[in-house]
Parts: C-alpha cells; structure tokens; sequence
C-alpha cells in the first residue's frame, strides 16, 4: 500500500504532484450574504484522503459545490483533471445528509441506480451493465440486503453508505463527501472509515469534510484548515496546531494539549494560551 509521509518531499515521492486532480488558484465564491471563499488556493492529488475542517460557515460545502461544479467561482480558477468542474462524470458529490428530505419515497436500489445517469443518460432505461454495477456497488458497501428498503427506514450509517454506493455506481474517481461523520454512533463511523480506507487503497481520492479534529488528526493523510481563506494546509502535524487552530476558531477552541489527535472544541473561551490537558 502506498503511504504518504508527511516532509513535503516525501510527499511529492508518493504522489504525482506533475498532475493534481484539483487545482485551484485563488478561488474566490461570494454569496450576496458576502464572502464564503477568499482566494483559496491548492492542489489535490490522486488518491490522497484530504481532511477538510474549519469552523460553521468556514466555506467547506461551498468548496465541495465549486469543484463538482454545482456552484461557479466568482474570481480565480479552478481546474478538475486539467478541464473546468462539471464536466467530469467522475467526480460525485456527496451531500450532508441533513439537507436531504428522506421522506423521500424511493428505495435504497433507486438512489444507486441515480448514480449511473451521467452515463445512461435521462431519458434512457437502465441496461444490464448499470444493474449490474449497482448490485456490485451495494455489495460493496455490505447494503445487498437492502435494495428494496425506503430510504426514511435507513440508520444513519446506512444512509451514509447508500451514498458512497451511489457514487461507486457513478464510477467515480474522486469523491467529495461532505460532513459523513456527522450524527454517526462510534460503530457506525468506524465501519465508515474502514470503507473510506478500501476505497482509497482502490485508488479513489477522497476529499471529506469534517468538524472531528481528532478524526482528521488521526485518520487522514493531509489536512486542509480553512476560514474563508485558507489558514493551512498539510499533514495533521503541520496543520493541527495551536496557532493555526485559534486562526479558524478563535475562541471557540478550547485545546487539551499541543499533542495531535488530542485537539478538542468546546464553547470555553480561548485567549491565544492553551488550556491545560
Ligand atoms: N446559497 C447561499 N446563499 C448565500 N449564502 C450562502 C449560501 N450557501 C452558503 N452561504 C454562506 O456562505 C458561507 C459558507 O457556507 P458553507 O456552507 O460553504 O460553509 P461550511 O464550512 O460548509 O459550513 P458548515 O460547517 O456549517 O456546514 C456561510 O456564511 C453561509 O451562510
């Protein structure tokens, strides 16, 4: 298995910096509320986990929706495999599942088979392939006895592995997946974390959102801290430490100690010294 090692040219050793999958050169998107990304700029290579953590409203979703194209930059630019975003039936874009109406009346086999209309198209009806690739992306992520389940009579994990079944169906290469940590039981996200593992020794480059530090300190290769801008980017030792920590948060961070992996936020305000573990 490859392994990224975290001095930069380690880095640049594992993976094919020549030919980042994302690149981003001063990306900046504003909203009429105002500003949610402040020219952000970065690289993104194949096969890479990428933590991407920052405070509420931090621009993460809006990043995701940038590069899968759902939303245009207002300045800078963005390129996904060398083209603009949108037009790479590769890249699938996975949803907070709070932002999702499960009333829904659709079956877990529906939303699966949702994955292979870029390649069906619209108005045509699914072959033997796409049953097929939707059986296999169930299978893979342990949903087979599932297929005729509603989506509302789902656990949240499930609900989870749904979508990355989805996007496997889609074939895709590099999946965005925001906040899939959120309001999962610990069993259910270490079942999640151990696909994303799979998946990523399969090949595919994962870019997820999260609000975990301890999560991203511990199971990611590289972490981008982002407030708008981009406060920092790197391994979780480079980037999940005390001054670039109360850069994002401010004094929403309450900090146990400068050890990676022990980084807490909590409502205690923080005056630029760390609390003590
Ligand atoms: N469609 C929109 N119209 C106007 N403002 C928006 C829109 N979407 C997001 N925003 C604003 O842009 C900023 C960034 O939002 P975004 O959802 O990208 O942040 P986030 O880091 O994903 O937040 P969270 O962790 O809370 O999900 C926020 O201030 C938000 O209110």
């Amino acid at each position: 298995m490859r392994q990224a090692r975290w001095s930069l040219n380690g880095y640049r050793a594992v993976h094919d910096t020549a030919r980042p999958i994302v690149r981003a050169v001063d990306l900046t998107v504003t909203y009429e509320s105002g500003p949610a990304l402040d020219r952000v700029s970065f690289e993104v290579y194949k096969g890479e986990r990428l933590a991407v953590v920052g405070p509420n409203g931090a621009g993460k979703s809006t990043l995701f929706k940038v590069i899968a194209g759902i939303l245009q930059p207002t300045a800078g630019r963005i390129e996904i495999y060398g083209g603009v975003p949108g037009e790479h039936i590769c890249v699938a874009y996975v949803p907070q599942r709070s932002v999702v109406d499960w009333r829904f009346p659709v079956t877990v086999y529906d939303v699966v088979m949702m994955g292979r209309v870029g390649r069906i198209g619209l108005l045509r009806r699914p072959g033997r392939e796409d049953h097929q690739k939707v059986q296999q992306a169930l299978a893979r992520v342990g949903l087979s006895d599932f297929v005729s389940r509603q989506i509302a009579q789902l656990s949240g994990g499930q609900q989870q592995r749904m979508f990355l079944a989805r996007a496997l169906a889609q074939e895709a290469e590099l999946m965005l997946l925001d906040e899939p940590f959120t309001g999962l039981d610990l069993p259910s996200q270490n079942d999640l974390l151990d696909l994303l593992e799979r998946l990523q020794r399969e090949g595919i480059t994962l870019m997820i959102s999260l609000h975990d530090l301890n999560l991203a300190a511990q199971h990611f290769t590289r972490v981008m801290l982002l407030n708008r801008s981009l406060i920092a980017l790197g391994s979780p030792q480079e980037v999940l430490n005390t001054q670039t920590l109360l850069a994002a948060y401010g004094g929403q961070l309450h900090i146990l100690s400068e050890q990676v992996g022990q980084v807490v936020l909590g409502d205690t305000c923080c005056d630029g010294g760390e609390h003590g573990a």
